[in-house]
């Protein structure tokens, strides 16, 4: 593996419920043992959330569930929830997240609720995963967001957890690779998987774009290939991985690798992952 694809090894990939069908279709492509995260996405229900996570573990891959503090009901409903994922999925591993909605619908307002209930550790979770936000939030104060990330460090480190860092997908390589430098600098070592979209139509990323409050200026819509003009066109993520690789740098911004948010398109970003590795691995 050359330098230049050690960027995307060890990727990591996204999916909901209903892509269960479309993972099970290219898993061949796809590494063993990669992480593939579940999203909480409000229009599933634990069922669906509990059974992907059984098909990605048959399927030899890592699950990591996602859990959203502000949409559980009670510690009641996660204790169960976590209980389930062991059982069903040997779940060892999880990312914890906020979510989206204004007002939390139970006693969870946000991630750092769900680290300090206990029940992480109660139920053997080893591994936990985070969100980080290059571009800021469209809701939180980019100085909440940094304290909020020190807290966290300190609290999983303590709790002898090892935490890794996913970032909101983007569209811009710069902003990103500042952030970086600006975590490592404050020095937050985890290791750091830069959200990216598979490849999809313009008007897939657009939409997306706005369920998840990610802004995209005229400027950088161009440098990435998205023109509104042309909303069936489909955009990969090509330029902006090859900015990543060509401007990251291990001795200063430490482990990254790459996390795919596919966006409905399973099957398009695992073949768009072995073409990247299949012509990269010789260079
Ligand atoms: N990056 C991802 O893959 C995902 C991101 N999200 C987004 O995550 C956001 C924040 O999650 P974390 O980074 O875990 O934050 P967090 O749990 O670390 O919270 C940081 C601060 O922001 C506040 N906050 C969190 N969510 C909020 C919301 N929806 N509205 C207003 N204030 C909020 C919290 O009260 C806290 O003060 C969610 O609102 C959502 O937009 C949701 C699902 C997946
Ligand atoms: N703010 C925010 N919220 C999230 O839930 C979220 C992010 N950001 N960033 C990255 C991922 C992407 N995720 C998502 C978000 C929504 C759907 C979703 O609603 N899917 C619908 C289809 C929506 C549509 O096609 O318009 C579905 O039914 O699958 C899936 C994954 C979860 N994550």
């Amino acid at each position: 593996m050359s330098p230049r694809a050690a960027l995307i090894d060890g990727y990591s990939f996204e999916i909901t419920g209903k892509d269960t069908a479309g993972l099970q279709d290219v898993s061949k492509l796809l590494a063993p043992a990669t992480c593939v995260s579940i999203a909480f996405i409000p229009n599933e229900n634990h069922d669906a959330r509990l059974a992907a996570a059984a098909t990605v573990k048959e399927l030899g891959f890592h699950p990591v569930p996602h859990i959203s503090a502000r949409r559980l009901g009670s510690a009641a409903e996660l204790d169960r929830l976590l209980a389930l994922f062991v059982s069903v999925a040997n779940v060892d591993r999880l990312f914890i997240v906020a979510g989206d909605p204004d007002v939390p619908v139970g006693p969870y307002e946000d991630s750092l609720a769900i680290i300090r209930s206990g029940l992480l550790s109660k139920h053997g979770i080893r591994k936990v995963g985070i969100a980080g936000y290059p571009e800021g939030h469209p809701k939180i104060r980019n100085g909440v967001l940094f304290e909020v990330l020190q807290e966290k460090h300190a609290l999983l480190t303590a709790a002898g957890l090892e935490y890794d860092i996913t970032t909101q997908f983007s569209f811009d390589a710069e902003p990103v690779i500042e952030w970086i430098g600006r975590l490592r600098q404050a020095g937050i070592t985890a290791p750091i998987r830069i959200g990216v979209p598979g490849p999809a139509s313009v008007k897939t990323l657009l939409r997306f774009a706005t369920i998840c409050g990610v802004g995209a200026s005229t400027k950088v819509m161009a440098k990435y290939g998205l023109s509104i003009r042309k909303l069936l066109n489909t955009a990969g993520p090509d330029a902006l991985v090859a900015e990543f690789i060509r401007r990251l740098d291990p001795s200063k911004h430490g482990s990254v690798c790459l996390h795919f948010y596919p966006f409905g398109g399973v099957g398009k970003t695992a073949e768009w992952i072995r073409d990247f590795l299949a012509s990269h691995i010789s260079k």
